[in-house]
């Protein structure tokens, strides 16, 4: 049994009825549901890590965290905490950027950590089902092993969840060409807020039976409910892919190429940064500069050329583009490792820069706006943070920037985030002109959510609330996290 005098002592009068709730919850969880002593945490340091994601902002204080091994755990759970007015917060990997999985108010943590099997794998569907808690590189290699490719992809592939993907719609940095995480997911099991177990879609390609239930809850950030099992579609391996890092001096250029290169190619992706991202990478010695000289923006592209004409087609874009002085300088990967090498230049940027702590912004708007958004964005961020240092990167060829304001030494966190907020408002109002997303695929968690109104109508979160209502009409997933109720 669970030594409930580990639980912390909190101050606040509410807090304490929280706890004594949870240790309630906590013994009818091991008596009538299964649940043993490994899968229930109450230490300190159980609850600051798995209380909290990759975000700088908040301080993790939940009540506990319990790690269930099947959908039926779950909805004992869910429904325990209905009955006892807990707040659950569903945790995958963590490797979130807004705050989506942080919980800091007395929360109990549900970790898919112990639900991490591939289920089934149906061959003539080329998919496979598989538990929440199965990290992505695990389903990238399973694909890998049946001859098939699971093409969602980026850095934090090796610690993020099937379960956290689907919450966030993650994106990454092939999107350009097979969409996002909602493309790839054929069906669910959820266990709504309300505790009741759905199977939903349950993996066919065609079903015109009415509201698609299951496009809910991907993106929903655990707010509906709890993703336990996913169907999983995947899709032929690419071959032969090239990668190609070409640098430019004005971004206009970066978007002439990225058009030039479209007209003729099927991207597999199309990344872009800055000189600032690749000067923090050369500091750390794990990296290799591309070229002799540096240029101020850098593009990273990918294709597959399996056939020599592909291969004369990219170059012949190559050299047009150099000769209409758009790139200055290039550098085309021969095998493999240089490919994968190349690559590091782009993966590694988010967590090189971590060690600053960044402010950062996830946005996005349509390809034909991006150069004049950018545009926008550099007027205010230059006359709004002209003492910060600032990285963009992000994947431009399907519109989405990562814009990364970095801490000065001599600011507090506090300060500096703080600073950072009051500029968002304009940030966010040329968002808002050009139609565009304040979270384009790192969710909106606590972060965002002061600003979520920037990108939808007042009347829209409305029908979102409402939503929300029928599938958790108690307000006890993941409360706090894109809307407040
Ligand atoms: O750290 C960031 O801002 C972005 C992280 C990730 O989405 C990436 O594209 O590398
Ligand atoms: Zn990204």
């Amino acid at each position: 049994m669970t030594d409930f005098s580990a639980l912390p002592t909190l101050e606040a009068g509410h807090a304490l009825t929280t706890l004594a709730l949870t240790e309630q919850v906590l013994s009818i969880l091991q008596e009538q549901h299964g649940y043993d002593a490994s899968q229930i945490k109450t230490d300190t340091v159980s609850l600051e890590h798995w209380g909290k994601d990759w975000t700088k902002h908040f301080a993790p204080a939940p009540s506990a965290i319990v790690f269930p091994k099947s959908t039926k755990q779950v909805q004992a759970l869910v429904k325990l905490a209905n009955e006892y007015n807990i707040v659950i917060t569903p945790s995958g990997g963590r490797t979130g950027l807004s705050a989506g999985a942080v919980a800091s108010n007395g929360e109990i943590v549900v970790s898919l950590d112990k639900m991490n099997k591939i289920v089934q794998f149906y061959p003539a569907d080329r998919l496979v089902e598989v538990e929440a808690g199965v990290i992505t590189a695990q389903l990238q290699q399973f694909a890998e092993a049946q001859d098939l490719y699971y093409p969602v992809d980026f850095a934090s592939a090796g610690s993020s969840q099937i379960g956290g993907n689907i919450g966030t719609n993650a994106g990454g940095i092939k999107v350009i060409r097979y969409g996002m995480t909602r493309q790839w997911v054929m069906g669910l099991t959820v266990v709504t807020g309300k505790g009741d177990i759905l199977k939903l879609n349950r993996g066919m390609i065609k079903n015109a039976t009415g509201y698609d239930l299951r496009q809910l809850f991907i993106g929903a950030e655990g707010t509906l409910g709890i993703v336990t099992e996913a169907q999983m579609k995947l899709n032929r391996p690419p071959q032969d892919l090239t990668v190609m890092v070409l640098g430019m001096d004005e971004f206009d250029h970066v978007m002439q190429v990225l058009a030039a290169f479209q007209a003729q190619i099927d991207l597999t992706a199309f990344e872009f940064f800055d000189e600032v991202a690749v000067d923090k990478l050369m500091a750390t010695g794990h990296v290799q500069e591309p070229f002799e000289a540096r240029t101020k923006y850098y593009v990273l592209l990918e294709f597959e050329a399996p056939y020599e004409p592909i291969m004369d087609k990219a170059m012949a874009i190559f050299e047009d583009c150099m000769d209409n002085g758009w790139i200055v300088d290039g550098v085309m990967s021969q095998s493999m490792a240089q490919a994968m090498d190349l690559w590091k230049l782009r993966e590694y940027i988010s967590e090189t820069i971590s060690v600053f702590t960044p402010y950062k912004n996830d946005i996005s708007v349509l390809i034909s706006h991006v150069p004049n958004f950018i545009h926008d964005i550099e007027t205010i961020v230059n006359a709004k943070y002209p003492d910060f240092e600032i990285c963009w990167f992000g994947h431009i060829g399907d519109g989405n920037l990562h814009l990364n304001i970095l801490k000065p030494e001599n600011l507090s966190k506090d300060e500096f985030f703080g600073q950072c907020q009051t500029v968002n408002n304009s940030i966010f109002e040329v968002v808002q002109k050009y139609g565009g997303s304040i979270s384009a695929e790192h969710g909106v968690g606590m972060t965002k959510k002061p600003y979520l109104h920037y990108s939808r109508s007042e009347t829209e979160i409305d029908y979102l609330r409402e939503i929300k209502k029928v599938l958790d009409p108690n307000g006890i997933m993941n409360r706090g996290k894109i809307f407040d109720l």
